[in-house]
């Protein structure tokens, strides 16, 4: 790599890209070198707005608005490529991106089914590039603190029961015309959308153990008004693990916002109000009352045998960090070259579970090993 820093494009001018960019313009290890669109005129007007949220940046280095994605993974000056195209197209470029040698951040959900999903990995794994999808809060300090908390000298005890929630509440123009509600675009809805960061979660606090066994159930379908087919706008699932551990989640397009996860234990539980996107400006210093401590919007209850000395006292201020982590950690494998496979085969496990919720669903709730 001829720089000291990432040299990124960006394929497409999804909304979400904007806070990507801003967060490779603050993580000090890359910088955004072309976007591509199906449109010229989209992708130049779309570099005109994020440079006018970071104008310093516009002054450094012009970006380079290029009309085809191929043209954009063709170019010998990109090392990563981030891929937050709807999700039926995404096999095909991460292949595309990882021929071209290019290391990738794909967005979740990462594929339609674990055959695509391995077929995308497996083009990784061969040109030698880093996979990692866009969930972002495997990369929250915050997040990262709880996790050691749970795994050393855990403050809530054995584990036993791991809840999520993720909804919100869409319009008649979110049903309507967003691309969650295409079947062809984003074919798994609501469980997609939302339901993989429950999924996630659900690992995340098993400590990356996968159930045994998984149920799932659509209980309201939406239909896009140019899909042809009707995706979950509401769904549920249950997960059992080898060691007596349940879990349960419930992700929505049509209940208000809510964002909760909850990981129970024999002698206590811990719950974060915002485990996906951690609230701005949120309460920074901690409580302490009773047998509660809150902190950063996590509440740690403990019955009366525990002690709060392994909550592990993060620090605040660090809610908009998460996104900034994400981007600087595949800068740093393509800086490096290489290649850390806790990012793939934690997706790939992802994706199995979804894909087992989905299966599940169509043979009336079964429980499916994964
Ligand atoms: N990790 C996170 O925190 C977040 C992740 N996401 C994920 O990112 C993905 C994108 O979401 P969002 O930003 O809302 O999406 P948008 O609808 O804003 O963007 C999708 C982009 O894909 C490109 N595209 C290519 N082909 C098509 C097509 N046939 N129809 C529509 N768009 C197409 C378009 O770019 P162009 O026309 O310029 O080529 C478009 O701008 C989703 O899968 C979502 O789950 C979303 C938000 C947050
Ligand atoms: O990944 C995402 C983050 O959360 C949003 C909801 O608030 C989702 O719609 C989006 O796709």
């Amino acid at each position: 790599m001829s720089e000291s820093v990432c040299r990124w494009g960006f394929l497409g001018t999804a909304a979400i890209s904007r806070k990507v960019w801003k967060a490779i313009r603050v993580s000090g290890n890359g910088r955004v070198v072309a976007v591509a669109s199906r449109s010229a005129a989209r992708a130049q007007e779309y570099i005109d707005q994020c440079s006018a949220e970071v104008p310093a940046a516009a002054a450094q280095e012009p970006v380079l608005a290029i009309e085809s994605y191929q043209a954009l993974l063709d170019r010998d000056d990109i090392d990563a490529v981030y891929i937050p195209l709807p999700t039926g197209l995404r096999a095909a470029w991460v292949i595309a991106a990882a021929k071209a040698g290019k290391h990738v951040l794909c967005e979740k959900p990462a594929a339609v089914h674990t055959d695509d999903l391995q077929a995308m990995i497996d083009a990784c794994t061969a040109g030698g590039v880093q996979f990692m999808d866009g969930v972002m809060f495997d990369h929250s300090e915050r997040m990262r603190e709880i996790h050691r908390s749970l795994r050393d000298d855990s403050p809530i005890g054995t584990l036993r029961r791991i809840n999520s929630h993720f909804s919100f509440r869409g319009d008649d123009t979110f049903q309507q015309s967003n691309i969650r509600t295409n079947a062809q675009l984003e074919p798994h809805g609501a469980l997609g959308d939302l339901g993989w960061y429950c999924i996630r979660f659900t690992l995340w606090a098993a400590n990356f153990a996968m159930p045994t066994h998984v149920r799932g159930q659509t209980l309201t379908a939406l239909r896009g008004s140019d899909s042809e087919a009707e995706v979950p706008g509401e769904f549920t699932g249950e997960m059992r693990f080898a060691d007596g551990l349940t879990a349960s989640f419930y992700c929505s397009f049509l209940t208000a916002n809510q964002q909760t996860a909850t990981v129970s234990g024999d002698g206590g539980y811990v719950t974060v109000d915002d485990f996906v996107l951690p609230f701005y400006g949120a309460e920074s210093s901690w409580r302490e009352s009773h047998n509660v401590l809150s902190i950063d919007n996590c509440r740690w209850n403990f019955s009366e045998h525990t002690t709060r000395k392994s909550v592990v006292e993060f620090s605040s201020g660090e809610s908009n960090a998460q996104e900034v982590n994400m981007v600087r950690r595949l800068a740093q494998a393509a800086l490096s070259n290489t290649v850390d496979t806790f990012y793939p085969e934690l997706t790939i496990k992802t994706q199995k579970i979804l894909d087992a919720c989905r299966r599940s669903d169509a043979s009336a709730g079964k429980w499916i090993a994964p």
